[in-house]
């Protein structure tokens, strides 16, 4: 057996430090401060040791006469009478009870105070006794080299509740009759009033008494989520939570959502689960008489599971309806998205790309050939006399010639080319990878094209149209930018304008 352990002076003073200098100076000056008796030090030393035999827990507990008395009395309580001799030592008490009674006995009997009244220090400690239960049964089946120091570390894990009850009687009771269930809401309220939480005040009140620091650091930590490696640990951080839905008023429901939060550790599967579960109440009922704690609500774990399922399974229903509805809003939502973003680059009258989007192109695409080293062409068309045909034809048929134009230009570009309408009846030809030479046979295309085909009958007169365009290509200037490449091409188109329409001209040739 290991001596009992030196307080740690370094934990002590950096727990001491995460508290708030009012509460650990109010937690000292409390007159009853749960203290741990040597005895109880002794006894959680001898449970540190996975394979330590009984008889080494009764040679320590029957040191102190009060505690082997305890102790053979909850022996010879109700559920081990039936046995032929009752208990008369500290040796034969602790074989009766086992190892999982006799530690919760000589806890409870050191730390709880007795009789027990209905008031907040119960309800802890009947918290405390189920969760210890749900973590030896658990331990059983995750960890079973860890059974007995999980069911200790499960017994104190709220041993900070004890510290601030003593420590502020009146407005802890008031604070723990208003939050005891849901337990995580609890520790947050500890937080807005006392500046820190049950977690932190156990695991300073461990350090105080000398408890080994894998104890303080485990209570520090009890009450942290579920996604851990380490089994122990894992079952210590259920046995609370699972407790807390076993003793709330709605416990399906609370039982419900802790399945959906185990369903993220993937550790439990349902049927061990189920198994825990449908050995709970027998555990529970006997550990609760030894300690003549009464668990409120009597739970038939059968209902209770298969309740708290049901409510899962219709809480999936629900939220995959949910999702899916969600999921149609959002591929509407996309499709409009879509529709308007294409009519944002479009432009209506010509349905060729509109000037903003004309614009945006030719400056991706100048940087991409910047950085690549590619080249591009612009081709720049004006209409001529368009003035002259509206005033001549009306503006509605300037219209529809603009929108024959635009067909005609959609119809001689290839697909990598992106056509638009730039202004009233300026158009802009963007050619990727193209020299000015490609460029120029497509202008002479559509020139050829205008040549050919009238854009209208009018009264059985064909109309024709020409155009001025200028070429500008990137590998023919020093351009710095897309505007000046767009310039360059405007520039030639108006060099045909000057020297009488209908024509072609290419920047730096002509
Ligand atoms: N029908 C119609 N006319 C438009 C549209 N946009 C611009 N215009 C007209 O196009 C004409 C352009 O006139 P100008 O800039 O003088 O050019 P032009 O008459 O083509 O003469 P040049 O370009 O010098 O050959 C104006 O009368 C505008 O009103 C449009 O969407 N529909």
């Amino acid at each position: 057996m290991t001596g009992l352990s030196a307080v740690n002076e370094t934990l002590y003073a950096s727990l001491t430090n995460e508290l708030p200098d009012f509460l650990s100076n109010a937690l000292l000056r409390a007159a009853n401060l749960p203290s741990l008796p040597a005895v109880a030090m002794q006894v959680l030393e001898v449970a540190r040791s996975p394979r330590a035999p009984l008889s080494d827990y009764a040679r320590v507990i029957e040191r102190d006469p009060g505690l082997t008395a305890r102790l053979i009395a909850a022996a010879n309580s109700v559920h081990y009478l039936r046995s032929a001799h009752p208990a008369q030592t500290s040796l034969e008490a602790t074989q009766r009870l086992g190892l999982d009674a006799t530690l919760a006995t000589v806890l409870s009997f050191t730390l709880f105070p007795w009789p027990p009244a209905e008031n907040a220090a119960l309800q802890t400690w009947r918290r405390v006794i189920v969760a210890a239960v749900v973590a030896s049964k658990l331990a059983h089946q995750l960890c079973p080299e860890k059974v007995g120091s999980v069911f200790t570390l499960a017994l104190l894990q709220d041993i900070g509740i004890l510290a601030i009850l003593t420590t502020y009687p009146d407005e802890a009771e008031t604070l723990y009759a208003e939050h005891q269930i849901p337990h995580a809401r609890l520790v947050n309220a500890e937080r807005r009033r006392f500046g820190s939480d049950h977690t932190r005040i156990g695991a300073w009140l461990a350090a105080k008494w000398g408890l080994p620091s894998p104890i303080v650091h485990a209570i520090y930590q009890s009450h942290d989520g579920f996604l851990t490696d380490d089994m122990a640990t894992l079952c210590l951080r259920l046995s609370g939570s699972i407790a807390d839905a076993w003793l709330s008023p709605e416990p399906s429901t609370a039982l419900a959502m802790l399945l959906k939060q185990l369903a993220v550790t993937e550790t439990l599967t349902t049927n061990a689960i189920e198994a825990l579960f449908h050995q709970l109440p027998e555990q529970i009922d006997l550990l609760t008489d030894i300690l003549d704690l009464t668990v409120p609500v009597p739970v038939d774990s059968h209902t209770l599971l298969e309740d708290a399922q049901q409510l899962l399974y219709q809480h999936a229903l629900t939220l995959t309806a949910r999702l899916d509805a969600q999921q149609q809003q959002l591929n509407t939502l996309q499709l409009h998205n879509s529709a308007l973003e294409e009519r944002s680059r479009i432009d209506p009258l010509t349905q060729l790309a509109n000037r903003a989007w004309l614009e945006e192109q030719l400056q991706e695409r100048f940087a991409l050939c910047n950085e690549q080293g590619r080249t591009m062409s612009v081709v720049f068309i004006d209409l001529d006399h368009f003035k002259v045909l509206n005033d001549q034809y009306g503006h509605q048929t300037g219209d529809l010639i603009l929108e024959r134009f635009g067909k005609t230009l959609a119809s001689l570009t290839r697909s990598g080319d992106l056509a638009g309408r730039y202004g009233g009846e300026e158009f802009l030809i963007i050619l990727p990878d193209e020299t000015a030479q490609t460029a120029r046979q497509l202008a002479e295309r559509i020139a050829l094209h205008l040549n050919e085909q009238p854009m209208l009958k009018i009264d059985q007169e064909a109309l024709y149209i020409t155009a001025s365009m200028g070429i500008a290509c990137l590998s023919d200037g020093n351009f710095s930018n897309e505007r000046e490449l767009i310039d360059a091409a405007d520039q030639s188109m108006y060099f045909i304008k000057r020297s009488g329409r209908r024509g072609i001209s290419v920047h730096g040739q002509d």
